[in-house]
């Protein structure tokens, strides 16, 4: 049974959270405006935190830290399963305020708190396997490493998948033995707030994981702040390098996941219905809004006219509409301003020579509550060449580039053409030429015969310009974590003076 409707939710609750409850933050003439995509209605008001606010979730930070920091892995990891029962039963009041803060569909938005639960759980069971190593050195002699955490680590996120960044960030980070204070955009404050209030009812240390609300001072502070160890960033590429620099003042290591541009090569000898459907999924989730989306779909010649025959069909299929009803597969764009500047990239397209082969509009549904909602219509361009900016730059929105090749040599270069390198697929059933083929593609992630999967046991993160380390899988543990290497002498010093 749903509890909530679009447009019938006011979230009234502080969204600010540290030392364990939550907490009003006194800048009240600050306050900004949270809206609810699907209706356009003010659904709350964000407090953004300033130097005084950030300083107490940083000292919260500090002080749970010295307590959970020496548990064993066992005793972390009870907390953090705990954590991920509580999730699973709260899966579809999370869910829906994802819906009524984010716009996208309540189907993905199940899905995005499975995943976050997993990812806790994945990383509770990887805690008490944090282990160093053990050196045997000359004349009895031994060095060994501890794995020990780093410190109170900052996560900031993105507003596209605001519970799951939460959960992907805190997961590694609590698993290791440090703490968290998250900050997720002010676009999307509500549901963070929950996964700290989640960690605390499951038995956490007061402080273990705080989440400030506000933009880019409120960042900008947690970066600078002397007491932070580590920043993990989602975000764009611009607002990654700038966190990049500040983090740099103080020698503090990051993670980046940035924007992509990411190519999806079909060739002719593709399992057609799989590769329609790989192309959808590559690009309208979340109404386009995926960091990870394969919005250049370089097609083979000789398939090209079933392939755009199939996909339009299919993209004009796509139920748009209340994101919290169960038949809706598209919902509403995260904000005006970001509707309006996906619409002006069709435009541009279209300027640009590029032919409108469906969407692109905005969407006004029959329902008069969604009436102030921003939806469009998802998108496919045709005749897209190279240099349009269609191709070139991220649009995050729900419009998929399609590009016609011949060679694969060709296609390689053109898909590499590109500052970033997130993620990349490829459809064939040309099993070397799969395997040839991403040897060659410059991304972090890349799908053969299959598109936007993100199981929480494999690593997640970009090459050149999309990011710096990764999420999820065992080798996020170095990112959050450091050696320590322990000599010991079991003879006498051979000193040389
Ligand atoms: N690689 C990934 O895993 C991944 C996942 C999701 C989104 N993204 C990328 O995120 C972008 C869309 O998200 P967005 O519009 O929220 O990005 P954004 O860069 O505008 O903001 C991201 C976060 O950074 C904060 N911020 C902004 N300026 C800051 C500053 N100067 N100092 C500190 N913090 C600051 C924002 O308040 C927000 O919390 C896209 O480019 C998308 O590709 C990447
Ligand atoms: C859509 N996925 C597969 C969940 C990826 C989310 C990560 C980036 O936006």
């Amino acid at each position: 049974v749903r509890c909530v409707s679009s447009g019938s939710v006011d979230v009234k609750v502080p969204l600010n959270f540290w030392a364990g409850k939550r907490q009003t933050s006194p800048e009240t003439c600050n306050k900004e405006h949270v809206y609810e995509p699907a209706t356009g209605r003010v659904l709350c008001h964000l407090e953004p935190c300033g130097a005084v606010e950030v300083d107490q979730a940083v000292k919260a930070a500090e002080s749970a830290f010295g307590h959970w920091s020496k548990l064993s892995g066992m005793e972390r990891a009870k907390i953090m399963i705990e954590a991920a029962r509580i999730i699973e039963r709260r899966r579809e009041e999370i869910a829906e305020m994802e819906v009524v803060n984010n716009g996208k569909s309540i189907t993905e938005a199940r899905l995005d708190v499975d995943s976050a639960r997993l990812c806790i759980e994945y990383y509770a069971a990887l805690a008490s396997t944090l282990a160093g190593q053990h050196v045997q050195l000359a004349g009895g002699s031994f060095a060994y490493t501890r794995r020990e955490p780093l410190g109170v680590c900052v996560g900031i996120g993105a507003w596209n998948y605001p519970f799951q960044i939460a959960s992907w960030k805190s997961a590694p980070a609590l698993a290791c033995g440090n703490s968290m204070v998250f900050k997720p955009s002010p676009v999307t404050p509500v549901t963070a707030v929950m996964l700290a209030e989640i960690y605390a009812a499951a038995g956490a240390p007061e402080g273990l994981l705080n989440v400030v609300q506000g933009g880019q001072e409120t960042g900008s502070l947690l970066c600078h702040h002397p007491d932070v160890a580590k920043v993990s960033f989602t975000g764009s590429v611009a607002t990654g390098k700038k966190i990049m620099e500040m983090a740099s003042k103080g020698v503090k290591p990051v993670t980046l996941e940035l924007g992509g541009k990411s190519p999806l090569l079909i060739f002719q000898d593709s399992d057609l219905e799989n590769a329609v459907r790989g192309a959808l999924m590559a690009n309208f989730l979340s109404q386009g809004q995926v960091c990870s989306n394969g919005t250049r779909v370089f097609v083979q010649k000789d398939i090209l006219p079933e392939f755009v025959e199939e996909v339009v069909k299919r993209t004009r299929a796509i139920q748009i509409g209340d994101p919290l009803l169960e038949s809706t597969r598209m919902g509403a764009l995260v904000n005006r301003p970001h509707l309006e500047k996906v619409l002006s990239f069709v435009d541009q397209a279209k300027k640009e020579g590029a032919t409108v082969l469906c969407g692109g509009e905005a969407f006004v549904p029959s329902d008069p509550k969604l009436r102030g909602g921003y939806y469009m219509t998802p998108c496919v361009l045709g005749d897209c060449t190279d240099e349009m900016s269609c191709v070139k730059e991220e649009i995050f929105g729900p419009v998929m580039s399609v590009l016609s090749f011949e060679t694969e040599e060709e296609v390689l270069l053109r898909a590499n053409d590109t500052t970033m390198g997130l993620a990349a697929g490829v459809f064939t059933r040309d099993v070397r030429r799969a395997h040839r083929v991403v040897e060659h593609l410059k991304a972090g992630s890349c799908f053969i015969n299959n598109y936007n999967i993100t199981p929480v046991e494999v690593p997640f993160g970009g090459f050149k310009m999309s990011g710096i380390g990764r999420e999820n899988g065992q080798v996020t543990v170095e990112y959050y974590s450091q050696l320590k290497t322990v000599f010991v002498e079991m003879g006498d010093v051979d000193s040389l003076f």
